[in-house]
């Protein structure tokens, strides 16, 4: 197959044209806009001087997404400029692809572009005809090779593209045979699956690195010094090249196909010849061939799943939820006009162009059977290996800036609200509606429980609330519950504000501050105080690292051996029971001899009823260290999170700010915050709540199944482990309007039926919910109140290895006095 030729999309407009069928393309550009944003910035902060700009975006086929990229790159740059206050430099925009691209109907539609551009940008010296300060053209031509002049470009951009090579891979011995359809012996098949030869797999996976490697060494050579590049392709998130993930769309092609050849429409020996010039590389496989070519480094990568339907694809997507089989087949249809509009040119060569409506009539039927196949019976979703089944996935997500979260997420996009996966050898069931969440959490049926883990309960201790079994712990909630009273918050107000003015005060002269960092010490310190009344620097500071050693061992393998990560959580443990047994010791010594004034948890939990201790001593240490880590991480994580969005959102500041000066004027008699002073808070107390549903710091409840039953209409066995997952519920659109957007106010109105879970619900809902929300509108108040602040990095990613959902960077900033 000669791929300069068929290397192109449907043309014109017709209803298989690309131009009616790049919906997916579109929302991958849109996808990429963040991150091209951030390179634009840092090439324009890196280059104040610069006049004029060159600008390729490779691969721009021809439809509606061609001016697309541009269009976003012309309006960031004039954004940036206006930021800046520099003038908009000239801007030479190439617009690059094969030979046989459709590029009249991109030439056609120049003109109405730069309408758009001088409409908008009058002010900035864009004239009509593209003028004096944005100029157009288009170079045709492989991207695989010199497009352009040595150092003539400062910005290369490519979207949905590079996963096309630049031939049908070929087997080492037919090196030399460029331009022919290749012999994989992929018998019955287009593109690598589980039955291909390993030498198919191989040649697919050698192509694409010799492919990259020349694209990459084409660019070092035409990029200036310091240039930057965006590109976003189709890929893969795990290292099997053959997972449904990077195959499907092929598989069932070749169905379609072999359907046909079985009837004699098609001869099947064209199928085993044909090869699609496509790879889904991994992202390893990216780092590899970059690290070799050495011209360039990877700023950012990032992976996101596809809608092949046309959704969204960003986080506001929840659209493929498949149920009927109507609505299934509808979905397939879907997919195959994306798909037709794509590879019918490739196809149309090797197997005749009136054999085409007939295949893609078959292909939208098997796709949408395909969709149906996995909703019917058990939750659709993937088994993944044997015993370990999507385990590899999974830590590769907790080991992705995205964080533990995204594969959930991505999920949660393919499968819809009720999905089902295998991790570490155990079947979990994710739910997403808030019907769900009521059932499982309210747990009326009695067919939910808490699992005990046992490793968590050997860090934890067993008495622990985390971990006690379902009876005891219904007696240790009744006991613990009453610690939570209006009189422990009261006093918790006080003293938490004083920790915060404490720790506040001086931090404008520390230059950056990481502010989980600082959050972490003082909701630390906060919890100790309020539990046992630890003040001491050094007792606090051991005990934190403890704690620390505990929380990290939560999440490791539990492999008890003097070297593991879980051993040290053991031996820290160890030392954390020790010191809270001195310190019931030296405070029963106190009480004996009435030289006692403590009021902390821990006094409470210490007086007797008719003789009768309420709890064990080891009942008390247990939970005394379960709440630390209950309390502390997830206070911190939250404030963090509330800081951020706040930053992002100056109308929301604004109204803060006026409402808490007016507190200040208020209670500036008072040293420190109380109680009452909490409830003239009302739109803090919105911002609260509305922080906590956008950052859904525990993001999904596990529960065991004690009995089959049947959710979302699948079926749900005895055993398995059923997830609430709030993060979705948070934001889904039928439950919240407008979920990604950061407005307190949607809680003026009543908020649906089991929709907010930021402190879970039923029998297990967080006991420090109100000391929680009190924490954060005390540390509000104080830190609007006496700080503005700038942020040092805004990097989203979020930090490997955490209980809970926390930002890598910790968010420095650097504050200022308000005055
Ligand atoms: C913003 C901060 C907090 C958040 C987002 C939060 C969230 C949660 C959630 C979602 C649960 C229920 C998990 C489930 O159902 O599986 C929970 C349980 C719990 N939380 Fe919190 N929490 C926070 C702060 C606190 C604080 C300050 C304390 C203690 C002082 C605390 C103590 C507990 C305890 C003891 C439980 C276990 C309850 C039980 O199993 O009966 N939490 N928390």
């Amino acid at each position: 197959m000669e791929v300069m030729r068929v290397l192109h999309m449907n043309k014109g407009n017709g209803e298989t044209s690309y131009a009616k069928n790049s919906t997916v393309q579109s929302n991958i550009i849109s996808l990429g806009r963040r991150v091209m944003d951030e390179a634009l910035k840092k090439l324009m902060m890196r280059n104040s001087e610069i006049s004029s700009i060159g600008i390729a975006d490779l691969g721009c086929s021809s439809g509606p997404n061609s001016l697309l990229s541009i269009s976003n790159i012309i309006d960031t740059i004039h954004n940036l400029c206006a930021d800046l206050e520099r003038p908009v430099p000239e801007l030479r925009v190439s617009l690059n692809d094969l030979p046989s691209n459709d590029f009249n109907y991109i030439f056609a539609s120049l003109p109405e572009f730069y309408d758009r551009i001088n409409n908008n940008k009058e002010s900035l010296g864009f004239c009509r005809g593209g003028g004096e300060s944005c100029f157009v053209s288009a170079v045709a031509g492989s991207f695989y090779g010199r497009l352009f002049p040595r150092r003539s470009l400062h910005f290369v951009h490519s979207s949905s593209s590079l996963h096309w090579l630049s031939q049908v891979p070929c087997r080492e011995a037919e090196k030399e045979d460029r331009a022919i359809t290749a012999d994989l012996d992929n018998m019955g098949k287009i593109y690598i699956s589980k039955t291909s030869p390993k030498s198919a797999h191989k040649a697919y996976a050698l192509q694409f690195q010799t492919d990259f490697l020349v694209f990459l060494r084409s660019r070092s050579e035409e990029l200036v010094p310091g240039g930057r590049m965006v590109l976003s392709f189709l890929g893969r998130s795990s290292l099997d090249p053959t997972t449904e993930e990077s195959c499907y769309q092929w598989e069932l092609l070749a169905q379609a196909l072999m359907s046909m050849a079985k009837e004699g429409i098609i001869e099947e020996e064209k199928i085993d010849a044909f090869n699609a010039p496509y790879y889904a590389a991994s992202s390893e496989e990216l780092k590899m061939v970059i690290e070799k070519e050495g011209s360039f480094s990877i700023d950012r990568l990032e992976i996101s799943p596809v809608d092949w339907e046309g959704g969204s694809i960003s986080e506001e997507s929840y659209d493929l939820v498949v149920r009927s089989k109507p609505e299934a087949l509808a979905s397939g249809r879907r997919v195959a006009n994306t798909i037709r509009a794509v590879i019918e040119p490739m196809l149309e060569p090797t197997f005749g162009e009136n054999v085409m409506d007939e295949l893609f009539e078959r292909y939208a039927k098997i796709v949408g059977e395909y969709f149906y196949k996995s909703t019917v019976d058990v939750p659709p979703g993937s088994d993944g290996f044997p015993v370990i089944g999507e385990t590899l996935q999974f830590m590769l997500s907790v080991n992705s800036g995205k964080g533990f979260y995204e594969f959930v997420r991505s999920r949660r996009i393919r499968y819809g609200s009720c999905f089902r996966t295998s991790l570490f050898g155990e079947t979990h069931v994710f739910l997403s509606t808030t019907d769900s969440a009521r059932a499982v959490l309210n747990n009326e049926s009695g067919m939910f429980t808490k699992r005990y883990i046992k490793s968590i309960g050997e860090l934890l201790g067993d008495r622990s609330l985390l971990c006690a079994s379902q009876h005891h712990h219904k007696i240790l909630r009744s006991r613990l519950i009453n610690l939570f009273s209006k009189r422990s918050t009261a006093l918790m107000v006080r003293q938490f504000d004083e920790l915060v003015v404490d720790a506040l005060s001086g931090w404008e002269h520390r230059g950056t501050v990481v502010l989980l960092t600082d959050l972490l010490q003082i909701t630390f310190k906060a919890m100790c105080k309020m539990l046992i009344s630890l003040e001491d620097e050094e007792e606090l500071g051991s005990m934190q690292k403890d704690v620390g050693f505990v929380c990290e061992a939560m999440l490791a393998f539990p492999l008890n051996l003097p070297w593991t990560r879980f051993h040290k959580g053991i031996m820290a443990r160890g030392r954390v029971m020790e010191m809270l047994e001195k310190i019931i010791r030296e405070r029963r010594n106190e009480i004996n001899s009435q030289n006692n004034h403590h009021e902390d948890f821990l006094q409470q939990l210490l007086a007797v009823d008719n003789d009768t201790p309420k709890l064990t001593d080891a009942e008390i240490t247990d939970n005394i260290l379960t709440m630390i880590i209950a309390g502390q991480d997830t206070t911190a994580s939250a404030l963090t999170w509330m800081i951020k969005y706040l930053g992002e959102n100056q109308k929301v500041l604004d109204i803060l700010i006026e409402e808490q000066s007016q507190l200040t004027n208020k209670a500036s008699n008072k040293p420190f915050l109380e109680l009452e002073d909490l409830s003239e808070m009302p739109y803090a107390s919105k911002m609260v709540k509305e922080s906590l549903r956008m950052a859904s710091v525990v993001p999904w409840f596990p529960r065991l199944v004690l009995q089959d039953c049947e959710m979302e209409g699948y079926k749900i066995k005895k055993g398995w482990n059923i997830n609430i997952d709030a993060r979705s519920i948070h934001l889904d659109p039928t439950v919240y309007n407008e979920p990604h957007k950061f407005n307190p106010l949607r809680f003026e109105e009543e908020a649906k039926a089991n929709s907010f879970l930021a402190f879970g619900m039923g029998g297990r809902t967080c006991l420090g919910l109100g000391m929680a929300k009190a924490m954060m509108l005390v540390f509000l108040h104080r830190f609007i109140t006496t700080y503005r602040w700038e942020v040092v990095d805004g990097d989203p990613s979020i930090e490997k290895w955490t209980l809970f959902s926390r930002l890598k960077s910790g968010y420095p900033i650097r504050v200022s006095r308000r005055l």
